[in-house]
């Protein structure tokens, strides 16, 4: 990649939308020496965000015109829902030979937006960041998707957005929403259930015996760290994506499906099924790998719980079991996915994959899934959880996942901070000892 002299001094980069994800950008670009960094957020946000960034580097605007006239590279880092109104608004004003991307999560609405709104002879390229915005963006994946744009406009993308130290996975939109169908939006599914379900029982997971522990922690905290988030994010790329409602229904039928196998104690071919699935996933092809994970024992240490340990219980693990079904039967491979994983994604295979690589640990889910008895209302309020959350995606209605989403976040709210801190500890081991 050539890069021009005084390039960090004269190019003008602009970012429209000052949430978590554009002041990210707008500072990590502005730390790696870029000099004209043109923000904004909504127009009545302008004095606010003026004087809080006063010392920033940044030159805040008004509005997303402003922006859009004089910056040589656009970035919209706005809310996926939006996104069609916010470019049919600004982008006629975009600088004549401009590069414009996204940031949002889905990219089919948003490659619609540029195409509809923008005017012909500006160059669109896209990007997502694979993470959230308190992670490390170093080593994570970043989706560059050259859509309208010379290789010589795309190399300027690539140059500014180095900064972010990610590792470049290029793909068209299509594929980068194929691929995130699964690696997120299924991911979010099985979490957003997980919590719901707890929320049913109203049962604190880290104060019953059956989610002490292990990788249970890892559920915990990682549902807990999507109900802290914000709604948007999540239902957009869940509701937005043409791919992921395939998705999604097949991983609420793996529930119910094997659900129904486990309440009749059809042990036969529950056991087959589990089996066969497991074989698909982890068989020959996981036997070569180093495992994602790190120990169960080392996972232990990130605990919300004060139960003690020797008084954990089996757990069916109905949620990993009917994962591996799902990626079965849609004949998916995750591992092909790990170059654009999250790490969430990351943390969601890895205790799936723990899960099947342990022969005791699978005998026992499997036991314990048809006959123990006393975790039958989790397992039955996990199954209607995920129905539950699958038809919401399937209707499609932003304000319905927003309701349900919230109501079950309000339940766990006391315990964010705490959580959240141990999330991040946890992000970072996985991510440091065990990447690639
Ligand atoms: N958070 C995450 O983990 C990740 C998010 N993303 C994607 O990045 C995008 C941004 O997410 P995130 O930063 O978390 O969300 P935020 O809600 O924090 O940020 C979006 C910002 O855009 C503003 N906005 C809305 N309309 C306009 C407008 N017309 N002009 C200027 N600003 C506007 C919003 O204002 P207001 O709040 O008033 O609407 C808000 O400040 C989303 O599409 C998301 O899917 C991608 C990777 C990770
Ligand atoms: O790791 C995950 O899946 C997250 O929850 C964080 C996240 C949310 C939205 C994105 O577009 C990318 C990452």
């Amino acid at each position: 990649m050539t890069s021009y002299v005084n390039e960090k001094e004269t190019l003008e980069i602009g970012i429209i939308g000052l949430g978590d994800m554009g002041l990210m950008y707008a500072k990590r670009i502005i730390a790696s020496g870029w000099k004209k960094v043109n923000v904004c957020d909504r127009s009545e946000n302008y004095e606010e965000l003026k004087e809080l960034l006063k010392d920033s580097g940044m030159n805040v605007c008004q509005n997303g015109h402003a922006v859009s006239r004089q910056s040589d590279f656009i970035i919209y880092s706005v809310e996926a829902e939006n996104i069609d109104k916010v470019v049919a608004e600004y982008g006629p004003s975009t600088k004549l030979d401009a590069i414009v991307a996204g940031q949002t999560s889905v990219k089919e609405p948003e490659i619609r937006a540029f195409e509809k709104h923008l005017p012909g002879d500006v160059h669109i390229i896209s990007c997502h960041s694979l993470h959230g915005p308190t992670v490390d963006p170093k080593g994570q994946p970043l989706v560059m998707i050259q859509h309208r744009a010379a290789d010589e406009k795309f190399d300027i993308a690539m140059r500014v957005l180095s900064c972010m130290e990610s590792e470049f996975v290029k793909l068209s939109y299509k594929e980068h929403d194929r691929i995130t169908a699964d690696t997120q939006a299924v991911t979010h599914l099985a979490f957003l259930s997980m919590g719901t379900a707890w929320k049913t029982q109203r049962q604190f997971p880290w104060e019953t015996p059956q989610y002490v522990g292990g990788i249970e922690n890892v559920k915990v905290h990682m549902a807990l760290r999507i109900y802290s988030n914000k709604w948007h994010v999540y239902a957009g790329l869940a509701i937005m994506n043409p791919s992921a409602k395939l998705q999604i229904q097949q991983y609420a039928q793996s529930v119910s499906d094997l659900f129904k196998l486990m309440i009749q104690e059809k042990e036969i071919e529950f056991r087959t099924r589990v089996k066969k699935a497991g074989e698909f996933v982890f068989g020959k092809s996981s036997e070569s790998r180093e495992p994602i994970l790190l120990s169960d024992t080392l996972l232990d240490k990130f605990s919300l719980s004060i139960v003690p340990k020797e008084k954990r219980k089996p757990n069916s693990h109905l949620s990993l079991l009917a994962m591996t079904d799902c990626w079965y039967t849609l004949e998916i491979n995750p591992y092909e996915h790990m170059v654009c994983q999250t790490p969430l994604f990351r943390l969601w295979t890895g205790i799936t994959e723990y899960l099947f690589r342990n022969t005791d640990m699978l005998e026992a889910a499997i036991h314990s899934a048809l006959y123990s008895k006393d975790i039958r209302a989790d397992d039955m309020e996990f199954y209607s959880a995920s129905k539950g959350w699958a038809e919401c995606v399937d209707i499609g209605n932003m304000q319905t996942y927003q309701k349900r989403f919230e109501d079950t976040a309000k339940f766990f709210e006391s315990r964010f901070d705490e959580s959240n801190k141990i999330g991040r500890e946890m992000i970072k081991v996985i991510t440091t000892k065990t990447h690639k």
